[in-house]
């Protein structure tokens, strides 16, 4: 599977800007025999929270006939970051999934809310799985401050899930944490993980780039740097069994002395 993470510098509050940039890049790319695109988190606004009622995608209709065109224009799976998609009643930060045929095969909305960002004072927590299929593989995708909650990233790799996608607007100041936290679900989930990061700055932010590829032994297989590029690489699947076989860490939890503890006090 060869994955592109366009690691884009996101035009602040700008949906139509940063469309371009997308096309832009995917034209300079398009000749690579990519299988998957990954962008990253709020891609088409950034984190303008206090205008996403006036600039966030109505039930998300945009940004899935944007997606479904490239991916056939392109014959690629694109794992389309995340949007703000607004409904009556609610706004959420939202990734869609469109396989190479056009077909939406994933929504998932940001379970945990980032409150250092005031996510949680403009949007909603999403209730719906990451899981997607690609391929015919089965993968999992959940947006930046979810990387914290590794119990709900174990719920998606306990089921099977052999690529985990990451989708972030992740600041510098904290990209120790970024790098080791991703490498740790890898190693403890026995998966790939493809983490798409933006660049750049915004009014309150410098993001930390980075972008990430860790196969399910932990090793980084590609990592970009800190400006904007599309950072391109290949994972290999049969990895992810032999490194469950190798150390059996699925078989070899202990479920009921878990929710023991977590009842005792
Ligand atoms: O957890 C962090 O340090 C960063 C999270 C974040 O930036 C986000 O969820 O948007």
């Amino acid at each position: 599977m060869k994955i592109a993470c366009l690691q884009l510098d996101i035009a602040f509050g700008n949906p139509a800007e940063n469309k371009r940039r997308v096309q832009r890049e995917l034209e300079q790319i398009c000749d690579q025999q990519l299988d998957v695109i990954v962008l990253p988190e709020l891609w088409t606004t950034g984190y303008d929270l206090p205008n996403l009622q006036t600039i966030a995608d109505e039930d998300g209709k945009d940004t899935k006939s944007f997606i479904s065109e490239l991916a056939q224009l392109y014959n690629v799976n694109i794992v389309a970051g995340s949007v703000a998609k607004k409904t009556k009643t609610s706004i959420t930060n939202t990734m869609y999934v469109a396989n190479r045929t056009g077909d939406i095969v994933g929504e998932y909305s940001k379970l945990h809310l980032f409150r250092l960002m005031d996510e949680h004072l403009y949007l909603q927590s999403g209730d719906e799985t990451g899981f997607f299929t690609l391929d015919g593989t089965l993968c999992a995708g959940v947006i930046c401050y979810d990387i914290r909650f590794p119990e709900w990233i174990r719920a998606h790799t306990v089921q099977g899930a052999n690529v985990l996608f990451v989708v972030a607007e992740w600041p510098l100041p904290r990209l120790s944490h970024w790098r080791t936290l991703l490498q740790a679900r890898a190693i403890e989930n026995q998966c790939y993980v493809v983490a798409c990061n933006r660049a750049g700055t915004d009014p309150n932010n410098v993001f930390a780039g980075h972008s990430l590829i860790i196969d399910p032994w932990g090793n980084i297989v590609n990592e970009a740097g800190e400006t904007p590029c599309s950072l391109i690489g290949e994972i290999d699947l049969a990895k992810v069994s032999e490194v469950r076989s190798q150390i059996p860490i699925f078989q070899d939890r202990r479920l009921a002395a878990y929710t023991k503890a977590e009842k005792i006090f």
